[in-house]
């Protein structure tokens, strides 16, 4: 009998609606307030779960991420690790997200890998301890785990679900790699931005801490903000390097992506407060 696959787990990417920079902790690491928010645009991940305890994982990204680095093979090493479960799984992800240009597309298969795995597994973890879990291995995996749009803070980790609107966005992805460690190695990079309290959230206007050095490193950054804020209020996400626009209507951002100059890369993504992670776990 051929053992069976679950398919189309989702791992969405999400956009830092604002990014604000409050200081630097002891441990080096920065205390952020941050509007996170999902788009409807996936990784896809299938799972096979096996006798043995070996974890394999079939992509088309293994050329870029070495497997031991790979964040999914570190997630359900993790989950392993945490429950004692003996078996493993086979995984296979079609990538599809940009990688490292602020969308969190690995942080997000790693918190997919979790959540499909605890199903699949039967291991049964609260969100909370998946949350702890992926905590570990990024700070931007819990929110992918709860699969609210969230305002958090801390390093990340520390989330209250909001409700922004679902905007339609046309994101660029610049062709540069920012280092996250670099930007918040950076003595240029402010950090003083005084704590917002979550009922003043939608009243402020909406800025990235980590544009404007970026912006000044990376003149495909300032190109492609410089375009888009032809069209829309505009900002980078994370720490970049992609940027993206805000439009009402998903026809106002189709028109303004067709307007894109051939030397730059895009792409139109709807806004969402659920992750479709959260429709996927709800079904066999
Ligand atoms: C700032 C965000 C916003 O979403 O940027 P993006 O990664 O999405 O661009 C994330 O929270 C990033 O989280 P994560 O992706 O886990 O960060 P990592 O790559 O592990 O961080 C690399 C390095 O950046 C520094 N770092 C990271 C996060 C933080 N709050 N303070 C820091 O000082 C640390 O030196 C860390 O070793
Ligand atoms: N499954 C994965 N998908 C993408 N990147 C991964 C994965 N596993 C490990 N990584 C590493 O994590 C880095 C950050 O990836 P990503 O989450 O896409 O970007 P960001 O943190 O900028 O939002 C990548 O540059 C890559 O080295």
């Amino acid at each position: 009998m051929s053992a069976i696959i679950s398919r189309n787990w989702p791992a969405p990417a999400k956009l830092n609606l604002f990014l604000h920079v409050n200081g630097r902790r002891n441990d080096g690491y920065h205390e952020l307030q941050t509007l996170f928010q999902f788009i409807d645009c996936c990784d896809m991940l299938d799972f096979c779960v096996t006798d043995t305890d070996e974890l394999v994982l079939h992509s088309n990204m293994s050329a870029v991420v070495a497997d031991n680095d790979n964040l999914i093979l570190r997630a359900a090493k993790s989950l392993q690790q945490a429950t004692g479960f003996k078996g493993g799984a086979e995984i296979w992800l079609d990538k599809r997200l940009p990688m490292g240009g602020g969308l969190g597309g690995g942080s997000s298969d790693a918190a997919t890998t979790l959540v499909a795995l605890n199903k699949l597994w039967n291991t049964q973890l609260s969100t909370e301890k998946l949350a702890e879990i992926g905590l570990k291995l990024g700070a931007d995996i819990p929110v992918f785990i709860h699969g609210f749009a969230a305002f958090a803070e801390g390093v990340g980790e520390r989330l209250h679900a909001v409700n922004p609107n679902e905007l339609w966005y046309v994101i660029i992805t610049p062709d540069a790699h920012v280092s996250t460690a670099d930007v918040f190695k950076d003595p240029l990079l402010p950090r003083d931005t005084p704590k917002l309290a979550i009922d003043t959230l939608m009243s402020q206007p909406w800025v990235n801490d980590c544009q404007k050095l970026v912006v000044s490193k990376y003149p495909q950054v300032a190109k492609a903000l410089g375009w888009l804020l032809e069209y829309a209020p505009s900002r980078m996400t994370g720490t970049g390097a992609c940027v993206f626009g805000e439009f009402t209507q998903q026809q106002q951002a189709l028109a303004a992506l067709a307007k894109l100059p051939s030397d730059m890369q895009g792409f139109v993504a709807k806004g969402m407060n659920r992750s479709p992670l959260m429709v996927r776990l709800s079904h066999p």
